[in-house]
This record gives C-alpha cells, structure tokens and sequence, in this order.
C-alpha cells in the first residue's frame, strides 16, 4: 500500500477537512462528550417515566448474559456427572429444571429486548417531536439578519437534519451503559480464572477500535465540511421536482441544467465518501482479524487448562461463552464509543444552533417604554444608514424625515433604491446600522419589539402563499382570531378577497395552493386580495403595503384604494408603489434614490418643483398617451 494511503499516514496527518478546517483530534472528540449531561437531561425532560421504564429494563437485561452463561455450565457439568454414573442411577430430573430456567431466562431475555426497543422508539418519536418543536421556536425568535447568514443557515441545516440521528444516539448511549454493566458482570468470572485473559481482549479489541474511531472522525468532517453543497443538492432536487418551480423549469428547458449542477455535486461527495469506505472497510477487515486472532489464542489456552483437568467442561464453555461474548461487547462498545463520541460532535451544532441569540429583542436592562396608543407625533428618521450582512453597499444613507401619525407617505424610487429596507427598518426586522428611529420623540429601541409588531400590519410584496384553507390564510394577519368568523369576513370584504373566496368550491373552507390533496391554486392577483386581507385582520395603528397591487387589474387597484383611504382614517400608512395613479392619492410622497432621500412632498408640490419625482411621473403618463 502507498505511503499516503497507510491508516498511520492519515491518522497522524491531520488532514484539512474539506471546509478548509483541521480534521478532529482524539481530544476534540472527547471533549464534545460534554454535551452528553446536557442531552440525556433534555432526554429526560422528555419523558421522566419512559426513561425510568428504560433504564429499568435494561439493568435487567445486562445481568442476563451471566447468568445465562453460567446455568449453562451448570448443566454440562450436570451432564457430564450423569454420564458419569451407571445407567440406572441417572436422573434426569435435575437437569431438566436447569434447562427449564434457561429456557426462562432466554424468553425474559427476549420480551425485555423487545421491552427495551419499544421505549426506546417511543421516547425517540417524542423526543424527535420536541427538538422539533424546539427548533421551529427557537427559530421563530432569531433575527432576520441571522437568517442571511449562510454560516448561520448550515447550523440550522444540521441542527435539522440531526432531529432522527439525536434519537439513535439517545439509545446508543443508554446500550452502552448497558453492555458495559453486562461487561463488569462478565469480567468479574473472567478475571477469577485468570486475569491475564482480560488483558489478551484488550489486546484483540483496543486496535479496531482506534481504527473505528479514525474512520468515524474522518466520515464527520466529510459530513460537516460538505452541509453547503448539500444543502445546495437538497435545492437542486427540491427546484428540479416541485409544483412551485415546474412552471419555469419547463418553459427555460433548465431541467438538464440543473440535473447536471446536481449530477456533479453529488458526484463528487460519492468519490470523497467511496474512498473513505473502501479504506474502512480494508481496514475493519484487517482488525477483525486481529480481534479473532485474540479470541483464539484465549480459546486454546481454555481448551489445554480443560485437557489437562484444570477446568470442568462447564467451566470451559462458561469462560468461552464470556470470552467471546467480553469481545463482542468491548468491540461493541469500543465503537458504539465513537460512533457516541461523533453524536455528540453533531450535538455540539445542535447547541450551538440553540445558543444564538437575536439582537433585536426586549433588553431586560433597559427600561422598556408603553407603546403609544395613540401614537401622538410619529416617526422620525435621523440620519439612518443600513448596510445588509456581509453587503458592500449601503441599502440606505444619511435618511432623515419624519411620517406623522395619521398621515398616509408614499414612497418613491426605482428598484433597489432602499424602499422596502425602509420598511423593514420601521418594522424593526433590522435595527439601523447608522443613525436612529424615533417614534414619539424616543428611541424604537425603547419600545417591546413584540409590541411593536403587533402595532404595525406589513404586507411585503414577496407575502407567503401559505398552504392553507382560504380563511386561515386571511387570519395569519392575527392568528388569535383564526376562529372569529365575521372578523374575517369582513377583513376579506374590505381587501375584495371575499369575491374571490366566494367563487372557491369549499369556501373559507377550501385548501389554496397546489401542494395539498383538493387544494386549489388562485391567480396573483387573487393571492394578492387575500394577502391584503391580512393586514385588515389587525387593529394596527401603522399600515404598511409593500406593493400590494402590483398583479391587480385597474379596477381593483382604484378600488382597493379607494377603501384603503377609508378604512386607513386616522391611521398611519405607508404605501409602496411603482403606480403613480396609487402614488398620487397619498398625503405626501418620499422620493428614494440610491438609498439616499431625494425630495418629500405632496403630489402636486413634487410636480410643482419639477424634480426627479415629475421626471418619473411624466415618464409613466407618456406611456399612456
Ligand atoms: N437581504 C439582503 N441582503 C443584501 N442586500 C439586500 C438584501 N435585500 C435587499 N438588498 C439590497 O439592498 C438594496 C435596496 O433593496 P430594497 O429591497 O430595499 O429595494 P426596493 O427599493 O424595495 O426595490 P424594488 O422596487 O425592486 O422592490 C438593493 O441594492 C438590494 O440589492
């Protein structure tokens, strides 16, 4: 074999892991066995009384091994006694119970195992649901900016794929505690015969289990170092083969295209992980043999202390029994060691995942003001500056103006000028990097931005077509109210989505969206209605709509703004859009360009003064003339 490929080559090389980062040392490894207190302690949150069961049972099984091995020797050794005797002296009697309560122990030995594996699936399927259920609120708390992270997103990646593996683990580590009882029982026997057959199985096992635990260390670092790629591969399959992507996939011809995206990403993870199996499996060959080799030797030195009488032939199948069934367990638990020692490594994500925090939420140390009801001045923008994660540019600068309270702003400016960062900023998604908001002549940072939230209604232009009955998709806007009937009925009347819902088959009952059996797809200008609705679910005293009529027809548009200016009273709003017919009928208008402010003002002024706001405006009625 090749230098390079040698199993010592590669277990002292330390190679980079292909993350550009070292591969895990023996230390490292044991080192993320810390996490283990902290699992079992969530395993156990889980469910004390199925992990009491558990524990239970299995300190029953681990004494059952030794037991049985040493009622079989007891009935050889009766056995051979027997043989012993003139033919009508035998009896049988005594051998048969001993037999009979080895058939006893055998059936025990079994309803336990099966015992065992019930619990264990049981408490897995809870505990799955739970970290589940943990992850999507955890989550659910973290800011938007941690979402754009990508490091942050491949910790949330295996965090969630480590929901079924975290359940293997938790029964990995209570077998091992297991098989290490029986082992104890086992080497109690082993040892009183002779210690130094204790020391040959340390010998036959300690070598595969170094090996064991490269391998594993390797196969993680493959894993981990790979979660962007396969994250990009579970895209691939998911946009190669969904209802939401099929439309374009078909019309572009970009199934080839993306087959192949696949077809080498995942070609190349297969060549990295083929060559790390074929090693493994070369060199789990070569311990194995080693190991056997080990049971061997104990075996003859077993058989010449029976042949010369220094042992009964019970005894001899006893110490076999226990030899072979020590090197099995070791092995078992040698390996179950690192395949526990790589569980908790992954755990190390899963708590990591669970150790960040959000920025933007309620500072206990700080003086947390009411919020305003009603909201008396409005808001003020001093000198705002925001810079996304990881982007060179600035999205918006040196931004002062103020939105009064009750006024209806507008704003202004070609795509990618800062207009729904903007809104984002107001809605506290982002906290600004430069600068600050004030409302009411204090800080935004004051205010509970949970309370906050709930004082703004937001319809985004990239709103989520949740997979929902039509009238649970009105009351996302205030999911407390999803059973208050006429709250969204009328919610749907004043967004025009109730014309649409009444031609639905099922209505507010019916499915939308492809995805579900009976599910029914509406038009964008449909989604729209209903989205809308969403923000008439809340009692908000800030409205905010982001585009909101961009796939409405011109009927539509005139009239869902026409009931936007009613139903909007005395309330703030802001508004954006590239219509300028929408444009028009707010109080003022901000005009945005390169995230900078360009002008404020009302229609007429901005027309008036004839700066970029007229260019744009004039440039939109030319196209109608
Ligand atoms: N999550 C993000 N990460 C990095 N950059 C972003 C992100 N979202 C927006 N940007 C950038 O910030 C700038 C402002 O984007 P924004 O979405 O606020 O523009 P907009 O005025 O709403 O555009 P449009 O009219 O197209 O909706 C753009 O240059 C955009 O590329």
């Amino acid at each position: 074999m090749a230098r390079s490929d040698s199993f010592f080559s590669t277990i002292s090389a330390k190679k980079p892991r292909p993350d550009g980062k070292p591969s895990l040392s023996v230390r490292e490894r044991f080192s993320a066995l810390k996490n283990l207190p902290e699992f079992l302690r969530l395993v156990w949150q889980t469910s004390p009384g199925l992990t009491l069961g558990n524990v239970a049972l299995r300190l029953l099984r681990a004494a059952l091994p030794v037991a049985m091995l040493y009622v079989a020797q007891l009935i050889l050794d009766a056995v051979v006694q027997l043989s012993r005797q003139p033919a009508p002296e035998r009896v049988l009697a005594p051998v048969l119970t001993l037999v009979a309560l080895e058939f006893g122990l055998a059936v025990l030995s079994d309803a336990l195992g099966r015992g065992v594996a019930l619990l264990d699936s049981l408490l897995g399927d809870l505990f799955a649901n739970q970290t589940s259920i943990r992850l999507m609120q955890h989550a659910a708390e973290l800011d938007l900016d941690q979402f754009e992270d990508s490091a942050f997103y491949d910790k949330l990646e295996r965090a969630r794929r480590q929901t079924l593996s975290r359940t293997v683990l938790m029964s990995q580590v209570l077998s091992q505690a297991q098989d290490v009882i029986t082992m104890g029982f086992l080497a109690v026997g082993l040892v009183a015969f002779n210690p130094w057959l204790l020391l040959l199985l340390l010998v036959a096992v300690v070598p595969a289990f170094l090996g064991e635990s490269h391998f594993n260390e390797r196969s993680y670092s493959l894993v981990h170092g790979w979660t962007p790629e396969r994250r990009e591969l579970d895209y691939l399959r998911q946009t190669g083969a969904s209802d939401e992507t099929a439309k374009e996939v078909k019309i572009f011809g970009l199934s080839g295209f993306l087959i192949d995206r696949f077809r080498t990403l995942s070609d190349g993870f297969y060549q990295q992980n083929k060559s790390l199996v074929i090693k493994r499996a070369g060199w789990g060959t070569f311990f194995a043999a080693v190991g056997a080799a080990g049971y061997y030797a104990a075996y003859v030195y077993i058989i010449s202390q029976t042949v010369y009488g220094q042992v009964s032939i019970g005894q001899l199948t006893f110490l076999a029994g226990s030899f072979a069934r020590m090197r099995g367990l070791l092995e078992g638990i040698l390996s179950r060691f690192s395949a526990v020692a790589e569980g908790a490594l992954y755990l190390q994500d899963f708590f990591d995942f669970f150790h960040l925090q959000p920025k933007i939420r309620r500072d206990e140390a700080r003086p947390v003001l009411p919020f305003p009801r009603p909201i008396r001045w409005g808001f003020t923008f001093e000198n705002v500056g925001f810079k996304y994660r990881n982007a060179e540019k600035w999205a918006l600068r040196n931004l002062s103006f103020e939105l009064q309270a009750g006024e209806k702003l507008a704003l202004v400016g070609e795509n990618g000028a800062g207009k729904t960062t903007l809104v984002k900023l107001l809605s506290r998604l982002y906290d600004p990097t430069e600068g600050r908001i004030l409302l009411d002549g204090h800080d935004l940072r004051d205010y509970d931005p949970q309370e906050l939230r709930q004082e703004i209604g937001v319809i985004f232009q990239d709103f989520v077509r949740f997979q929902l009955p039509a009238g649970q998709n009105l009351a996302v806007g205030r999911i407390d109210q999803k059973d208050n009937q006429p709250r969204i009925e009328q919610a749907a009347q004043q967004s025009l989505a109730d014309s649409v819902i009444a031609k639905l088959p099922g209505g507010y009952e019916q499915m939308i969206g492809r995805r579900f059996n009976g599910g029914v797809d509406l038009s964008g200008g449909e989604w729209q209605k209903i989205a809308l609705g969403r923000a008439y679910m809340r009692d908000a005293q800030l409205l905010i709509l982001d585009e909101p009529t961009a796939a409405l027809d011109a009927r539509a548009e005139y009239e869902v703004f026409q009931r936007f200016k009613e139903l909007t009273q005395g309330k703030t709003a802001v508004l954006i859009s590239h219509r300028f017919s929408t444009v028009r009928m707010a109080d003022r208008i901000l005009v945005i360009e390169n995230g900078q402010f360009q002008e404020i003002g009302s229609h007429e002024q901005l027309l008036a003064r004839g700066g970029r706001y007229a260019e744009l405006f004039r440039l939109q009625a030319a196209g109608y003339q």
